[in-house]
């Protein structure tokens, strides 16, 4: 990340979360976890990128730099009108603008109504509704495409983020892995079971001969 209005925009954000009389808490990702979704996105080319619970616009940020050069898109979901207001604020400071979509609103209705298909999606909202929002977005993922759920550490033993890891491992069609950067992401890919078939296959046909 070399942008110096992004990475100023990255620093106010840090400094502003530690004022006592913030109306709200942020609760941004670390700059490591950012880092990190920025290079896979870049690396995959993923241009069709989901968040859930933009808060202040932080992770934002670290996914709209990779969809600017990929040429892509982040649509992202946030219900608190302080926050909001925050974001489009932030993403204006960043010159990122154009390449975001804020939807405004709770995401457990507007997830639904979202188009997709999805090459990443990124949750960070209610850690109840973590496998409310997988329920909805599964379905939409293209096959080689990531789910990301944030807090697995952090909130260890909390009944939703249980609930979520159970759910992702019950899935036939994913592998798992839990990263453990900032506060523990759960990395989730979609496979692409008609090409595993296939393979299978073919592997089959191999040992006949
Ligand atoms: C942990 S913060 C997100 C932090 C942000 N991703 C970052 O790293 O900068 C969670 C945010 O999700 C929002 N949120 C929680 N549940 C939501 C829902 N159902 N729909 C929309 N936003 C939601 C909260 O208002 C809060 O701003």
């Amino acid at each position: 990340m070399r942008d110096e209005r992004i990475l100023q925009t990255l620093k106010d954000l840090e400094e502003l979360e530690n004022q006592p009389d913030l109306e709200e808490g942020l609760w941004r990702i670390s700059f490591e976890t950012g880092m990190l979704f920025n290079v896979l996105l870049r690396h995959s080319g993923a241009k069709r990128i989901l968040e859930v619970g933009t808060s202040s616009g932080y992770s934002t940020l670290f996914l709209a730099e990779a969809a600017r050069a990929n040429g892509g898109k982040v649509t992202t979901c946030e219900m608190s009108e302080f926050k909001i207001k925050l974001a489009r604020e932030t993403f204006e400071k960043a010159g990122l603008t154009e390449y975001i979509e804020l939807v405004e609103g709770n995401a457990l209705e507007k997830i639904d109504e979202l188009e997709g298909p999805w090459d990443f999606v990124f949750l960070d909202g209610m850690k109840d509704e973590y496998t409310f929002y997988l329920a909805s977005l599964w379905p939409k993922m293209r096959p080689g495409g990531l789910v990301v759920a944030d807090n697995m550490l952090s909130h260890d033993g909390y009944i939703g983020i249980e609930a979520y890891k159970f759910t992702v491992d019950l899935l036939d069609d994913a592998a798992n892995v839990l990263v453990p950067v900032g506060s523990g992401d759960l990395f989730t890919c979609k496979l692409d079971e008609e090409a595993e078939d296939k393979e299978e296959g073919e592997g089959d046909e191999d040992k006949d001969k």
